[in-house]
């Protein structure tokens, strides 16, 4: 029997390593971490993620060929396939602070590999990791391998969050990147046949190494790219009355530029793209390509441009102070069906208003108070490590509470902002929330969910990102 095991429990190798499972049932699956409480969570019925279609899968599968282990050694030496899945958050100090990956969890899970190995392997790259990576782990591994052979193959994931099930029930494409070698065609061909079991032959592409590292970089920075570029584009119709939810359908029906990915926002967050164009702005930078790097340095200009100008309008909007008010926040994951709040804009739209001494009711149907609160007092770049290296109890932000629903956190709040667009903010009761609420009452819609003529109908001032104005906010400064 095939026995894969994977390094790192998380976002990642807990639903790509179930699904594996649940497609090949002649494969034992074992995912290992050195989080125990995200073991224990993972062998439990209140899984560590929450993800539309992952329980199901885990269920089907879990311990009869998918085990989750934290007996890390023990199943790295029995595996023939090795996925590494572990965190590569941003250096936060020494060589390339603030944008070179930091590859310690790689290294460290590299070198535990060499340790206990007693049989050749093939070792995967699953986490995003900077070109030549491959290059450093092989050098780790052969450099202690006791005569063990191995081949390491870079098999970047591209799945989203919310959709991770699907996706990985039909990926666009799965990429395997390996040497050229006989033995490295033979290793892509090991991993291929693992895919095969449900991806059809024509969508797994295989490439050498470094394409395949680059091209996962590359494919996060032009994802990164079109939403800056529509977030350009929303301050521009903002500025001229044209409405950018118009102006993305007419660009994306050119069948060259497509419609995915045109939603203008208050920004994008998620644990990857910040980071990995960050990551590709410093291999720029050492690769003496510093036109280049600055191309996608602006990328991320852009998105924090585009959440300090939402920032800026609401605090323009409403007298040009916010201290004292109480401000409902509707949404604080990254995106709808995910509980994730890495890099979340939330994060920084909540600091600017506190910044400004405002009052924060915060409402998201699937994160914790605990969560938002660790969000609100981290430093820049601490969320990306493993949890038990994580801040252990944050201070709490005082002028920050959690309410139960959107009704709660709207209540007697001078205005309301979405940050996440949540199905269930379409169609809450607007007309309840007015209401309830202080006068004049604002909404910030930060991820075009709601009906603006509807909400101003009721009386609401409403600002949605890249439509046309309000007589209200008209003549307010709103550059950030
Ligand atoms: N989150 C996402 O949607 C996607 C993430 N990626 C990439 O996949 C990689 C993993 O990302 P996530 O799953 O989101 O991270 P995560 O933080 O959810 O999971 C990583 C896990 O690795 C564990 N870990 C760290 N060092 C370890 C070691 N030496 N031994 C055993 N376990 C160890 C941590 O405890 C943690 O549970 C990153 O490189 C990321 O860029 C790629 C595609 C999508
Ligand atoms: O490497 C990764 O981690 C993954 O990063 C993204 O996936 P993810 O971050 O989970 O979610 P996306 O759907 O890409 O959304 C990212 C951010 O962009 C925002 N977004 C997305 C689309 C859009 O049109 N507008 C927009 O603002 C979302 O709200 C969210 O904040 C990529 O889509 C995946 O292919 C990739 O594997």
């Amino acid at each position: 029997m095939v026995k894969i095991c994977c390094i790192g429990a998380g976002y990642v190798g807990g639903p790509t390593m179930a699904v594996i499972a649940l497609k090949c049932p002649s494969i034992e699956v074992a995912v290992v971490d050195i989080s125990v409480s995200r073991i224990s969570a993972w062998n439990s019925d209140q899984l560590p993620i929450y993800e539309p279609g992952l329980d199901e899968v885990v269920k089907e599968c879990r311990g009869k060929n998918l085990f989750f282990s934290t007996d890390i050694e023990k199943h790295v030496s029995e595996a023939h396939i090795i996925f590494v899945s572990v965190n590569t958050p941003t250096k936060t100090r020494g060589l390339g602070a603030g944008k070179a990956a930091d590859l310690t969890y790689w290294e460290s899970a590299a070198r535990m590999i060499a340790d206990v190995s007693k049989s050749n392997k093939i070792v995967v790259e699953k986490s995003t990791v900077p070109v030549k990576t491959a290059e450093a782990i092989e050098k780790i591994l052969t450099h202690n391998s006791k005569g063990i052979k191995y081949q390491i193959l870079s098999n970047p994931e591209f799945l989203a969050e919310g959709t991770a099930i699907q996706d990985l029930f039909k990926p666009d494409r799965v990429l395997i990147g390996g040497r050229e070698t006989p033995e490295g065609q033979k290793a892509i061909q090991a991993l291929k046949d693992v895919y095969a079991h449900w991806v059809p032959e024509d969508r797994i592409i295989t490439t050498n190494l470094w394409s395949a590292e680059l091209s996962k970089l590359a494919a996060n920075a032009f994802l990164a790219q079109r939403i800056s570029s529509v977030n350009a584009m929303s301050a521009l119709c903002e500025a001229t009355g044209a409405d950018v939810s118009q102006v993305s359908h007419a660009v994306g029906k050119d069948s060259r530029i497509g419609p995915k990915f045109l939603n203008a926002s208050v920004g994008f967050g998620g644990s990857c793209f910040q980071k990995d164009i960050l990551n590709l702005v410093y291999i720029c930078e050492c690769n003496g390509l510093p036109e280049v790097a600055n191309y996608w340095k602006q990328v991320i200009k852009v998105n924090d441009y585009q959440k300090n100008r939402f920032v800026n309008r609401i605090v323009s909007s409403m007298f040009n102070t916010v201290s004292g008010k109480k401000i409902a926040i509707l949404g604080f994951a990254f995106k709808k069906d995910t509980g994730d709040t890495r890099e979340t804009p939330a994060i920084d739209v909540c600091k600017g208003l506190l910044g400004d001494n405002a009052r924060l009711s915060i409402y998201d149907p699937q994160v914790t108070e605990d969560q938002i609160q660790r969000d609100l007092s981290m430093n820049k770049f601490d969320w990306d490590h493993p949890i038990h290296l994580q801040p252990m109890s944050p201070t709490a932000v005082k002028q920050v509470s959690v309410a139960w629903d959107a009704y709660e956190a709207t209540k007697d709040a001078h205005c309301l902002c979405i940050l996440t667009e949540w199905d269930e903010f379409k169609t809450l009761d607007y007309q309840r929330i007015f209401d309830n609420m202080r006068k004049p009452a604002f909404v910030f819609d930060g991820r075009n969910v709601v009906n603006v003529d509807n909400l101003r109908e009721k009386g609401f001032i409403v600002y949605s990102i890249g439509k046309p104005l309000d007589p209200w906010l008209k003549d307010m400064p709103a550059v950030a």
